[in-house]
């Protein structure tokens, strides 16, 4: 009997041996002398001003694979799903996250999982995920309606609602519960200085002066992560003492199969990584939604129905089960992906739809430009939710047509738990509230970072229930 693994090697030798031979390697197109932008930051500040109008222009100028290079860097943007999926899935391991991330948040956010790399990334994601298998995320369901509840307990009537600042504090408050599992030995003037460390932090992404240098947004965000440290560090033996429902707890005591755990130390740079990751994405989502809700009346009452159905505290299995809400969730995270970009370095010599990519190329995976491609679905620009409808699916047209997590190895720990947040969130708002949202307003964007609404996104908010 011949070995079959002997045997399937042969056969790999003899098809690789019959196989054409592979077509020579397309050069990255020279950049055009009017694409090079400004000295130092090449085409920042064009990227800041509207990141889909820069990816449109370099999609039609230079196709999938387009040169974006300053004095400074030597980038490539990657457009569309195809160039997309091969660089997320990453099959020969030539891109790393960490020198790319690191750049953009990395002494603020080091150690987090998103910054990790292949076999470490691979240990340290195995033990997160027992931090979401669906008994945590049942139990973290359950504790996040209170904290909800509390948190909108002070809106009221307001016809220039800012929902955006007020969902931000919202969510900062479900964080505290149900990532700190509360702070019982910090006052509300010391959690406010938490707070601005951490959002001193997630803006450090758009400083200019990438140095320890006082008043910069980079020089806020030194200061402000070592008061995190300082915060986490001060619970940490109690954390370890008892296990609580908490995430910060839950990353305390979890292990593998094989017995592995994290470190003190990676308990702390994994809470800071993973309180900068779930904030301000669900706070975008959410508050995208509640622009479309409030333009598209007839959906904001569909969604209603649907909530009024349920009790003020669904289930994990019921929030799932809310038909609308998904399909607006969805088409919310297409038309404004709460991250729009992402970020890769490559480490060897690879290639991407048959351009050549030489080892230290850094390389930007355009999410949103895909969103609304029109080779992948119907009038991109408009809301219209029942595009992920069962009978069109039209998220279907590419495996990566629709991709706000991201995909392979890295694709968001999180995703199932910003559905049970955000969903719940919007499900308490229906059943209290009526709003609406001038059916021309355009968001405008602050794309320093991730992309929020500068003007606080108005809606007209009316109370419709108590606290139901
Ligand atoms: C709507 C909300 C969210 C969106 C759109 C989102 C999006 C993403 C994306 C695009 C990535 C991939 C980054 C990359 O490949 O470079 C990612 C990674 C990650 N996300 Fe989320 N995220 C969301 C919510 C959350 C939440 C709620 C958590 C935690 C509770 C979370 C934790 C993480 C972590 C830990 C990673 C790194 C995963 C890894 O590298 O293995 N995210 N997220």
């Amino acid at each position: 009997m011949p070995d079959p693994e002997e045997a399937a090697m042969a056969q790999t030798m003899i098809e690789a041996a019959e196989a054409p031979p592979a077509a020579p390697l397309l050069e990255v197109p020279e950049q055009r002398p009017e694409d090079r932008g400004l000295p130092l930051v090449g085409r920042l500040f064009e990227f800041i001003a509207d990141p889909l109008a820069l990816m449109r222009r370099q999609w039609e100028a230079y196709g999938a694979v387009a040169p974006l290079k300053s004095r400074l860097d030597e980038g490539v943007m990657l457009l569309g799903p195809d160039a997309c999926e091969e660089a997320l899935r990453n099959k020969d391991k030539a891109f790393a996250n960490e020198p790319a991330w690191g750049k953009i948040v990395g002494p603020f956010f080091h150690r987090g999982l998103m910054l990790m790399d292949f076999d470490e990334h691979h240990g340290h994601r195995r033990i997160m995920q027992e931090a979401f298998t669906r008994d945590r995320l049942s139990a973290y369901t359950e504790r996040m309606h209170p904290a909800i509840a509390e948190g909108m307990a002070g809106w009221g009537t307001d016809a220039k609602f800012k929902a955006y600042p007020a969902l931000k504090q919202l969510t900062l408050d479900i964080a505290a519960d149900i990532f700190m599992g509360g702070a019982a030995d910090t006052s509300r003037k010391e959690m406010d200085r938490v707070n601005k460390a951490f959002i001193a932090c997630v803006q450090a992404a758009a400083g200019i002066v990438r140095a320890d240098v006082p008043m910069t947004r980079w020089g806020k965000a030194y200061r402000g992560r070592h008061v995190l440290e300082d915060f986490l560090r001060h619970y940490l033996p109690a954390k370890r003492a008892t296990a609580t429902d908490d995430i910060f707890s839950v990353l305390c005591h979890i292990e593998t199969e094989d017995g592995e755990r994290f470190s003190d130390d990676d308990v702390v740079n994994h809470m800071i990584f993973l309180m900068m990751a779930a904030h301000d994405t669900s706070t975008i989502t959410t508050s995208t939604m509640m622009q479309f809700l409030g333009q598209h009346p007839e959906w904001q009452e569909r969604c209603r129905e649907e909530a009024l159905a349920l009790g003020p505290e669904p289930t994990m299995a019921e929030l799932e089960a809310l038909q609308s809400l998904d399909l607006v969730m969805k088409e919310s995270l297409r038309l404004r992906a709460p991250v729009p970009l992402l970020v890769r370095r490559a480490v060897r010599d690879t290639a991407i739809q048959g351009h050549r990519i030489p080892a230290g190329t850094d390389v930007m995976v355009c999410v949103q430009f895909s969103h609304v491609m029109e080779e992948y679905w119907t009038n991109p620009m408009v809301f219209d939710p029942e595009r992920f409808s069962p009978e069109r699916r039209e998220d279907r047209s590419h495996r990566y047509a629709w991709e706000p997590f991201g995909g392979g190895v890295h694709k968001c720990i999180g995703l199932y738990f910003a559905g049970l947040e955000v969903k719940s969130i919007v499900h308490r708002l229906l059943r209290n509230y009526h709003w609406t949202v001038e059916p021309g307003y355009r968001a405008p964007l602050d794309n320093h970072s991730l992309p929020f609404p500068k003007d606080g996104q108005p809606i007209n908010l009316v109370r419709s229930g108590s606290n139901r």
